[in-house]
């Protein structure tokens, strides 16, 4: 709260419209008390009498204009200082009871009685309309309805965006429909027309409370569609974010990533639409009390207001300060849009704001509980002082399933062994169910501390082969075949048991890094949650030192003071090494590393190619690496397997791939990927010919068979081994 209001202290206009709204919720509160009378006073002898406060030298007064002009039949002043009535505060007055409770007789100010007559003069702080009622006490009586009208329905009509948008954007399908065209009956109809079609339908002739009721139901009725489509977007789109699919797969209810990692993306929105959207409710009841429609009598709003008293041209000519409830609602409207836009501002992490607040060295902190993506929600495994077993498990929860599976874990076992791993999807094409086979059988196997480099043109299957070991694939697939981790056979895990593997002993980075950090949680305090979640009791000195040797450890200069920053503030490198230190934080002993350079430039690609290469060496850490540039894979990995079609072309060290190639395909990709140092001029680029296989109709025997120069009819039947190949 502090934080915020340091920062409006930067918005001047923001702090003018707090100070104006905070002074008009004032007034509404303590109406009986600020107002000198209640708003049905009429005083019959002053029928559009104007203000008569004025400054002398005996101080405040109000002056007695009693005299009429028989040309205007306007009131004229009267001369002579006697027809001063000296203005006092805290006066007695009209009986009424603060907050229904409170019994009192004293008002902010009036006029005391007068010592000859015994009378109290009226006290018109803007006038008085056609009845001789005083404008500013109706107008205070009035902001009773206005204000908070606007803020009940604001409030119903975010409630029911909130609910239905949410959840059309999050679950989809027949509630996204249902839902959308829910709203879209509302939305036909202009907003104006709907209010008073809503309005028309009921009884004209209600009582206060009742009208008052019924037009802030049709007003939430009316509001909610246009936030709720807002909302909808929004949330279908954050849903595809990857720290949020990271959450979900991790099994975390859908009520949490809907609370701890949607809302907060649309908090800045909610905020500005809820504040834009006060004024237009308030204007909207106005519109109504204005037609008559409103608030019945003997209750005031301000639309009542502007109804009764400036309903006639003639009236605004010669009795102006009847306009004066036009010019609050202005100033409300105004108020409510700048606080509104310098809300939305702090509330946004992009804005420039942020830098001046760096520049004071008091970044806002968005702390969010509950918020982190996959990589930052376990124990640093091999901080935590690793458990042997017989075995070879390392952690206690990987103990359990070891003492279950290990059977088959001897002495030369690989760290990692893919066993005819089988994935496929089922998906609709057009009016029929398809069945894409991504992964035709594949097996390879890693030692501990060794780099496996995968290649392969788009679509060859590498992505899926890779996220099928932590299991990140959707509910569409079907996965045969085994793996084994370090003695565990993953695919008979449970989703639950599967969480003590993926993102922490498995960690994995991807193409895009920034996609997988929550945009509003500062770089410290995902490394916080981090470490929190190992270790509850963690300071956040602590975390945050453990935080500064990580990223120290990757390379990202400064930490300390980086951790401060947004994932906005990083560059794409930046990020990288943020999402390695991350995993590293988790205890990751084997890293997935699916196209981590594609979107680098080559001077930050060679930083990350050498940080990997830097790691494998300090921590003996496993990798998988995916690309593909042939060469940049045969300058980082041990091996290397070449994917086409779902199968494995052909494997071997990165020696064997890169000097002895044997498969066509693999040649083909040697030949098609261009060599450092040699000029365009000199050495032709090729290009595979051909369109790349179906995954959907994939072929009986190799598949890069259709667009090989050394195809033979053997090449069609079953069976991939490329003859090539086979006479060695
Ligand atoms: N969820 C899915 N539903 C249907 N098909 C899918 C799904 N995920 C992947 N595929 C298909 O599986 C095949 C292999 O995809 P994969 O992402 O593994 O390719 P890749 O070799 O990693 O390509 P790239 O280098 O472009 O990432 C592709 O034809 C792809 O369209």
């Amino acid at each position: 709260m502090n934080r915020l209001f340091q920062y409006l202290k930067t918005r001047p206009l923001a702090i003018i419209s707090v100070a104006v709204l905070v002074l008009l919720y004032l007034f509404m509160i303590f109406a009986p008390f600020i107002s000198p009378y209640t708003p049905t006073r009429t005083f019959e002898e002053d029928t559009f009498h104007p203000s008569n406060i004025e400054i002398t030298r005996q101080g405040i007064v109000a002056r007695e204009y009693r005299v009429l002009n028989p040309i205007t039949w306007r009131y004229a002043k009267v001369k002579g200082k006697e027809f001063h009535h000296k203005i006092s505060f805290f006066v007695k007055g009209e009986p009424y009871k603060l907050f229904g409770l409170i019994p009192s007789e004293r008002h902010l100010f009036g006029t005391k009685p007068d010592p000859r007559t015994g009378e109290l003069y009226p006290v018109f702080l803007f006038g008085a309309d056609n009845l001789g009622r005083d404008l500013f006490s109706r107008m205070v009586y009035g902001s009773r309805i206005s204000l908070t009208i606007g803020f009940v329905a604001s409030a119903i009509s975010l409630v029911l965006a909130i609910l239905l948008g949410g959840l059309a954007g999050y679950y989809g399908g027949k509630t996204d429909w249902a839902v959308m065209r829910f709203s879209e009956f509302f939305m036909l109809i202009p907003g104006l027309y709907l209010i008073l079609f809503l309005r028309s339908l009921l009884n004209s002739k209600m009582d206060s409370g009742t009208s008052y009721m019924i037009i802030t139901v049709i007003l939430s009725l009316v509001g909610w569609p246009g936030t709720a489509r807002t909302l909808r977007g929004m949330v279908h789109a954050i849903k595809r974010e990857e720290f949020v699919l990271d959450a979900g797969l991790e099994g975390i209810p859908s009520t949490v990533i809907i609370f701890a990692h949607i809302i907060p993306q649309i908090t800045s929105l909610l905020i500005v639409s809820t504040t834009l959207a006060i004024p237009l409710f308030i204007m909207s009841e106005t519109t109504l009390s204005y037609l008559g429609l409103g608030i019945a009598d003997p209750a005031v709003s301000w639309g009542s207001l502007i109804n009764r008293d400036i309903s006639t041209l003639s009236n605004l000519k010669n009795f102006p300060w009847l306009l004066t409830p036009v010019y609050l609602l202005l100033a409300v409207t105004l108020a409510f849009n700048f606080l509104g836009d310098a809300l939305r501002d702090y509330f946004d992490p992009y804005h420039v704001v942020f830098k001046t607040w760096k520049k004071k060295g008091a970044l806002p902190a968005f702390s969010r509980s509950g918020l982190s993506h996959f990589r930052s929600r376990s124990i640093p495994a091999q901080q935590a002082a690793p458990e042997r077993t017989s075995c070879g498990a390392t952690a206690p929860s990987a103990s359990k399933h070891k003492s279950m599976r290990c059977s088959t874990v001897s002495a030369g076992t690989p760290f990692l062994s893919v066993e005819n791993l089988r994935v496929s999807f089922t998906v609709l094409r057009g009016a029929s169910q398809t069945v894409i086979k991504s992964v035709r059988g594949v097996s390879f196997s890693m030692n501990r501390g060794e780099i496996l480099g995968i290649v392969g043109e788009s679509g060859s299957g590498k992505s899926v082969t890779t996220t099928a070991i932590p299991a990140l694939h959707p509910s569409n697939a079907t996965v045969e075949g085994k793996i084994f981790f370090d003695g565990v056979e993953l695919t008979s895990l449970s989703q639950k048991e599967m969480r003590t593997y993926r993102g922490k002993k498995i960690g994995l980075i991807f193409q895009e890094p920034g996609r997988s950090f929550d945009p509003l949680q500062n770089i410290g305090s995902v490394f916080l949650e981090t470490f929190r979640n190992s270790d509850p009791k963690i300071t956040k000195e602590e975390a945050y030192k453990k935080a500064i040797e990580l990223l120290d450890e990757v390379g990202l200069p400064d930490p300390a003071s980086r951790l401060k920053n947004f994932p906005h503030q990083f560059s794409g490198g930046q990020l990288q090494r943020i999402g390695i230190a991350l995993s590293l934080a988790q205890g990751c002993e084997l890293l997935i590393a699916d196209e981590p350079t594609t979107a680098l430039d080559v001077t930050i690609q060679a930083q990350i190619v050498g940080l990997l290469a830097n790691l494998r060496k300090t921590r003996n850490l496993s990798i998988i690496f995916i690309s593909h540039n042939i060469d940049l894979v045969a300058s980082l990995c041990d091996k290397i397997i070449v994917m086409y079609g779902g199968l494995i072309m052909e494997s071997g060290t990165s020696e064997q791939i890169m000097n002895h190639a044997r498969h066509p395909y693999t040649q083909a990709l040697l030949a098609s990927s261009p060599k450092f140092g040699t000029h365009y001029t000199s050495q032709k680029l090729l290009s595979i010919p051909g369109r790349v296989t179906d995954p959907a109709h994939p072929e009986p025997g190799c598949p890069f068979e259709p667009r090989c120069s050394f195809a033979k009819e053997e090449c069609r039947n079953a069976g991939s081994e490329c003859h090539k190949m086979r006479k060695g």
